[in-house]
This record gives structure tokens, C-alpha cells and sequence, in this order.
């Protein structure tokens, strides 16, 4: 049988694993984990009872074709360098580590590798997952791996000097997304007699409504903005504030996050 291996039970290796598998794109049978602690694997075992679990890298290399490695950048070299010893060549390496090149993973791996930048939102089915292949990949190893991200979200297919950019928004962005709904639900809070979380309840229906709009009827933001902003009325003293500081802001945040991702393979 063709398994599908995941290194690493942390954030993004437990949300895959559930993904795929309440997805039903895979499997109890076709899964195989392994992670550092005894912690993590148990954890993984009591969530799904039957999957496999190796008791190290190079035993879940042995057993699957397709191998996901979920570990940090900083500790990718190091499962690599305990999996490939052991592996015949012709499986198919796909990695999470942001920031980590298709060149170092090639240099440790000369078969099929692909790099993956899933989202955390696949947990409740929605955002996009990217994906940039490396030279070797074969088709069916390539359509495999999309398929099976697709069970999650949406999957996208990038250039490799596309991804950082798209890392940052994609992946990266609903934490930023996240942090400015706190301060759109405190600033509410702060301001009213409401509780956190009534505000929060507020944001977040806001937050969600806004973004099926723009999806649903293809407007640009900027005519969303003209509907909402009664000429003379409260919403254009926003609107105005934010176009004057937040280019600046974003730019800067983005410069920072582009800086720091870049150095994360080193
Ligand atoms: N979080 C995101 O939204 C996101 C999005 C896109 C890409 N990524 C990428 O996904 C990767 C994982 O991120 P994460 O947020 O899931 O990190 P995380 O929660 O820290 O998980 C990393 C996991 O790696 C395991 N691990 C560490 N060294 C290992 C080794 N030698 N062998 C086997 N397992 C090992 C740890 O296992 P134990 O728990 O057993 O100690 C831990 O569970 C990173 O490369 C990151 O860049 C993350
Ligand atoms: N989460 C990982 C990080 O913050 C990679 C993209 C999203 O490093």
C-alpha cells in the first residue's frame, strides 16, 4: 500500500493528519506518524486508534512512499539526514519548513520533493494551501499530493520565488488577521459598554461577512468602501485614517516577516 507518512505531530502535522483523515481522502490504514516525544505519538494514537505509528523517522521512511516532514525549518536537515539513508529514491519528499529552498532539500534528497505551505484554517476546511514542486517531480506523485491537500482547502500552485510573499498571506496571514481583530474587538470593547466577548462575536461575524462579500458579488474593496462610507458620514473618517497609516504599516510588517522567512532556512 502506497502510505502517507507526517513527521511531526505539532500544530501542522495533527491538523493534516485530521484533515485527510475526516476528509476521507485517505485512510486510517494508509497513515503513518511519527514525532520526537512519546507525548505527541500518544496523543495522535488515542485521536485516531488503528494509524500507524513508527517508532522513529527512518522506520516511517521505510513504510511510506510519501513522506511529509512537519518539523521545524531549524530541524528538517536532521530528520532528513536520518530518512534518507534509508529510503530507495523513489518516494516522494514533501516539506513544510518555511523558508527552507527546493535547492537544500534537493541537495539531501534527489528524488521527488515538494514544498507545501498549508494554512491553518484548513482545520475548518477553508484558506489555501500552496504548493511549489521541485524539478524531479513526476506527474502522478504531483497530482497525488494536490489531491490530497485539496481534501483540506483550496490548493494553489506557485513559482518558488512567488512564496515568500504568498507564505506571508496565505499562511502566515491569519494570525496577522487575527491580532487586528483583537484590537478591532477591544477598541469596540474599550469604547462601549460591551463585554470582550460579546465585541469579539461582533468582529468575527463582521470580519467573516465582509470577506463572503467581496468573494460572493467580485467587488473590489474600493467599491465595498464607496457603499459602506455615506458621503459625510463616520465611516469615510476610518476609512481616511487607515489609507493615510496603514500602507506604511503593512509595508514595514511585511519587510520584517520577509526578513525574518528568509533567514529561517539558514
Ligand atoms: N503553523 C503554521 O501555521 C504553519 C503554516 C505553514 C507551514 N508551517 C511549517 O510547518 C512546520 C511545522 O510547524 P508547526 O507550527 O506545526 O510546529 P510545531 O507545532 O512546533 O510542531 C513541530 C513538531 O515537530 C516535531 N519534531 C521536532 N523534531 C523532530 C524530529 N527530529 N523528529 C520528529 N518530529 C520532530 C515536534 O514533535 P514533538 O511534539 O513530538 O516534540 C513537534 O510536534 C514548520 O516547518 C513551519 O514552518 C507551519
Ligand atoms: N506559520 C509559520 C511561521 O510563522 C510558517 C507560516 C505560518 O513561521
Amino acid at each position: 500500500m502506497d502510505c502517507l507518512g507526517v513527521i511531526g505531530y505539532g500544530q501542522m502535522g495533527s491538523m493534516l493528519v485530521n484533515g485527510f483523515l475526516t476528509s476521507g481522502v485517505l485512510q486510517i490504514d494508509e497513515v503513518v506518524v511519527s514525532s520526537k516525544s512519546k507525548r505527541s505519538l500518544d496523543a495522535c494514537a488515542a485521536a485516531w486508534p488503528g494509524i500507524g505509528i513508527a517508532a522513529t523517522n527512518a522506520e516511517l521512511a521505510r513504510r511510506c512512499r510519501t513522506v511529509i516532514i512537519a518539523v521545524r525549518p531549524q530541524e528538517i536537515m536532521t530528520v532528513l539526514r536520518e530518512i534518507v539513508p534509508v529510503m530507495d529514491g523513489d518516494e516522494h519528499i514533501v516539506s513544510l519548513a518555511a523558508g527552507v529552498g527546493l535547492a537544500d532539500l534537493e541537495a539531501a534528497f534527489t528524488g521527488s520533493v515538494t514544498r507545501v505551505v498549508p494554512t491553518v484554517t484548513s482545520a475548518v476546511g477553508q484558506g489555501t494551501t500552496l504548493i511549489c514542486h521541485g524539478r524531479q517531480i513526476g506527474m502522478n506523485d504531483a497530482l497525488r499530493v494536490e489531491g490530497i491537500f485539496s481534501s483540506i482547502g483550496d490548493v494553489v500552485l506557485v513559482e518558488e520565488d512567488e512564496l515568500p510573499a504568498a507564505t506571508l498571506l496565505s499562511s502566515c496571514g491569519p494570525g496577522l488577521l487575527a491580532a487586528i481583530i483583537e484590537e478591532l474587538a477591544g477598541a469596540t470593547a474599550r469604547a462601549s459598554g460591551l463585554s470582550p466577548d460579546q465585541t469579539l462575536v461582533l468582529a468575527t461575524g463582521m470580519v467573516t461577512a465582509t470577506a463572503a462579500y467581496l468573494r460572493e458579488t467580485g467587488e473590489a474593496p474600493s467599491d465595498l468602501i464607496r457603499r459602506v462610507a455615506t458621503g459625510g458620514g463616520i465611516t469615510e473618517v476610518g476609512v481616511q485614517e487607515l489609507r493615510q497609516r496603514l500602507p506604511g504599516v503593512f509595508d514595514e510588517v511585511f519587510a520584517a516577516m520577509l526578513e525574518r522567512h528568509d533567514a529561517m532556512g539558514e
